[in-house]
């Protein structure tokens, strides 16, 4: 199966991280998600990072850190998700797309309500900070 390379953002501010619900529709529905996107063809994934977090959340990533790489098979869909932790940036990040988003203690983040792959996240998150 062919994987898809994704840019994923963890905004981080103080304790917290923005999480956006992904909406219903979509390739893992209902769960909540760190904003991001696929990387285009013939793009970097640092420009990748910035475009869908500015599409998504209509901010402006100046500082970002590479945090983990997670390949994970959902069976239906192969995914590389590259993700980075972003500390600096313009702007208050909102659903740019019509979806929720909300502040998130990293202290209190449940794994469960995230796609199967975003546990590593989660523990990459917690032995980072
Ligand atoms: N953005 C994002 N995608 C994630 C996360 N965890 C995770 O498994 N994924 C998976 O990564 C894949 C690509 O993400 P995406 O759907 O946001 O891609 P996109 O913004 O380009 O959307 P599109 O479907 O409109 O082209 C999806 O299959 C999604 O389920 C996460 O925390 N954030
Ligand atoms: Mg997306």
């Amino acid at each position: 199966m062919k994987e898809v390379h994704v840019a994923v953002g963890v905004i981080l501010r103080g304790n917290q991280v923005y999480v956006c619900l992904r909406p219903e529709d979509k390739h893992q529905g209902g769960k909540w998600e760190f904003p991001g996107g696929k990387v285009d063809s013939g793009e970097t994934v640092q420009q990748a990072l910035s475009r869908e977090l500015s599409e998504e959340t209509g901010i402006r990533v100046n500082t970002s850190s590479p945090l983990t790489e997670v390949v994970h098979d959902y069976g239906d869909k192969r995914v590389r998700l590259d993700v980075h932790l972003v500390t600096g940036f313009d702007g208050e990040p909102y659903g740019a797309e019509g979806q929720q988003g909300q502040w998130w203690s990293v202290d209190s983040l449940d794994p469960t309500v995230f796609p199967q792959a975003n546990k590593e996240i989660i523990n990459a998150l917690h032995a980072t900070l």
